[in-house]
């Protein structure tokens, strides 16, 4: 039975798929502190959360038993995605569920800003009727500046078009090209400050947009704009905008989020240019139902060892790449398990040549998946394909992915070399079609061998009578061999003997073996 504990408040229809889901049990952490949370964090296979709980690295680290966390929702500040890569821990959100929602709370926003709406009612409510305080700026051609033209920020744009109002937009992957299709202009940050009567935006919270309007920027901003923040608090430098409407270089501001949240005491809420809701952009009944049938859906195929669809720190596939990749995952990670039990020298350097097929196709998740396969001998099982190339790094191993067009008769083939200071080692597989996957190379000497079950693997001088030897001396310890493959270099020479056998080889059989004059060495791997 795998645990998921929700920590923010989910829509009960959006978890309906977990709660339907066998193998799976909720407990609702709603009203949990932090401290609580860290003291039972350890028993959860899942956490689910939005944006309040903080998914910190301390929090991580007592999450022995954590596999997945996923964010109902878009931004995932609130999560330390180095410490949950670093752990071995698949973060995963819900990009698409809220972008509507949070456009029409942008131009609401933006609306309410312009006619002062809040501002009006609030004096209505305290008795006075006032039409003079309350005169606003019409819409229809003035030029909102969208910051950030992802999926809100373009949901953003068509509907502020409907408003009549003339689109400037700044965002490191718009091209001229782009901003033509969609008929806005394109500019830069600074285009966007000095030609804005509007400025909206609509970025994630990075280093890079960090106080991304700060004092600086409104130095540069036409004066009398107006701002609006349904993105991210921090982006905007809080004391600067204060210092900027109290300057009247900004006429107002409209913000859903801030610095510090939640919060009861906000100084630019005493400014009466200042209009806020309380994080609200995403808050509609469709959103979350929406955002959480996403991440229970991921949660629920995590679980059951299926590939997630919005993967946060593992690069997402599609469909069609998934499906003619897959099928190479489970025979790199043999190699790479095969491969690490021919040293006993410390990794410095992996070197993974793709060819044949595979050498058109993507192979970053391929190589994710060779590398778990060779840091699982000596670092155990919680090396998996998120944390593998973080592990690999912080040891110093360096890998090296090559497309080679040499095919050496195969249809597909993966050949992975590993370098140590005093060797190179290498295993070779391919995907034969209708029969699974091969190793069909160890080092120089060719083999044909199921990655599967119990290896042994000898290298040993090539004499009559060798073969013999050893299946006398297996018979002798009740090791019964299934298939066995022989290669040698030279006549007489250095030869390989790959067996499968039925049983795991203890470390006393493998030296007895040892033992034999002709064989150089045994080794016993597990698949
Ligand atoms: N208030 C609320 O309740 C909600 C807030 N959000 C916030 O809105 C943000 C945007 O959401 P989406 O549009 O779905 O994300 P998105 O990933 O589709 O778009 C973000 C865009 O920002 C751009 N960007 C990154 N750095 C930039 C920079 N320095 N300058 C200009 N553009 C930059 C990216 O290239 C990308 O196109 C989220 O990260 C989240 O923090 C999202 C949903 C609800
Ligand atoms: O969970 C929420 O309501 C906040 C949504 C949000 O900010 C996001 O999706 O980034």
């Amino acid at each position: 039975m795998f645990k998921v504990l929700i920590s923010d408040p989910l829509s009960k229809e959006g978890i309906y798929p977990l709660n339907q889901a066998n193998h799976i049990s909720i407990e609702m952490a709603i009203d949990w502190s932090q401290e609580q949370l860290e003291d039972r964090i350890a028993e959860y296979d899942a956490l689910l959360v939005r944006s309040q709980t903080q998914v910190t690295r301390n929090l991580i680290m007592k999450a022995h038993k954590l596999k997945i966390i996923g964010r109902a929702g878009v931004g995932v500040d609130n999560i330390d995605l180095d410490a949950a890569t670093e752990y071995g821990i698949i973060v995963v959100n819900a990009p698409n569920g809220n972008t509507n929602s949070a456009a029409e709370h942008t131009m609401a926003m933006i609306m309410a800003l312009s006619r002062k709406i809040p501002q009006a009612y609030l004096s209505l409510k305290n008795k006075h009727w006032d039409r003079k305080k309350y005169v606003g700026t019409e819409l229809k051609n003035k030029t909102l500046g969208i910051i950030g033209l992802g999926r809100i920020g373009a949901e953003v744009a068509y509907r502020a078009k409907g408003q009549r109002m003339t689109i400037i937009a700044y965002d490191p992957f718009l091209t001229e090209d782009k901003a033509e299709k969609m008929d806005i202009r394109y500019g830069t940050v600074e285009d966007v400050l000095k030609d804005a009567d509007f400025i909206t935006i609509h970025t994630p919270l990075l280093k890079e947009t960090r106080h991304l309007l700060n004092a600086e920027a409104f130095k540069l901003v036409k004066p009398g704009v107006q701002i609006i923040n349904c993105a991210r608090g921090g982006i905007i430098d809080e004391d600067a905008l204060y210092q900027a409407i109290q300057s009247n270089q900004v006429a107002g501001a409209a913000l859903d989020v801030f610095e510090e949240e939640p919060f009861y005491n906000n100084k630019l809420l005493e400014l009466p240019e200042v209009i806020a809701t309380p994080h609200l952009g995403a808050s509609t009944f469709e959103a979350q139902e929406s955002v959480a049938i996403d991440v229970s859906e991921d949660v629920i195929r995590f679980l059951a060892g299926d590939v997630v669809r919005h993967p946060v720190n593992l690069p997402s596939l599609s469909k069609e790449i998934l499906s003619e990749i897959e099928p190479y995952f489970h025979l790199a990670e043999k190699i790479g398990t095969f491969l690490i039990h021919l040293t006993n020298e410390a990794v410095e350097e992996i070197n993974l040549y793709y060819s044949g097929d595979l050498s058109k196709t993507k192979i970053a998740p391929i190589t994710r998946n060779a590398v778990k396969g060779l840091l699982t001998r000596h670092l155990g099982e919680h090396v998996n394909d998120v944390n593998a190339l973080y592990l690999a790094e912080k040891r110093g191993i360096t890998i090296h992915e090559n497309k080679t067009s040499s095919t050496k008769g195969f249809t597909n083939l993966l050949n992975v070399e590993i370098k140590t200071k005093l060797e190179k080692r290498s295993v070779s597989g391919t995907l034969l079609n209708g029969l699974g996957p091969r190793i069909v190379k160890v080092d120089h000497y060719s083999v044909d061998v199921t990655p599967k079950g119990h290896l042994l693997v000898i290298h040993h001088k090539d004499q009559p009578g060798v073969i013999g030897k050893m299946g006398s001396l297996l018979a002798t310890h009740q090791i019964n061999i299934a298939t066995m493959q022989v290669d040698r270099a030279d006549i007489g020479g250095d030869a390989i003997m790959v067996m499968t056998v039925d049983r795991h080889i203890e470390k006393h059989e493998l030296s007895a073996i040892e033992e034999v004059d002709e064989i150089h060495d045994a080794t016993a791997i597990d698949l």
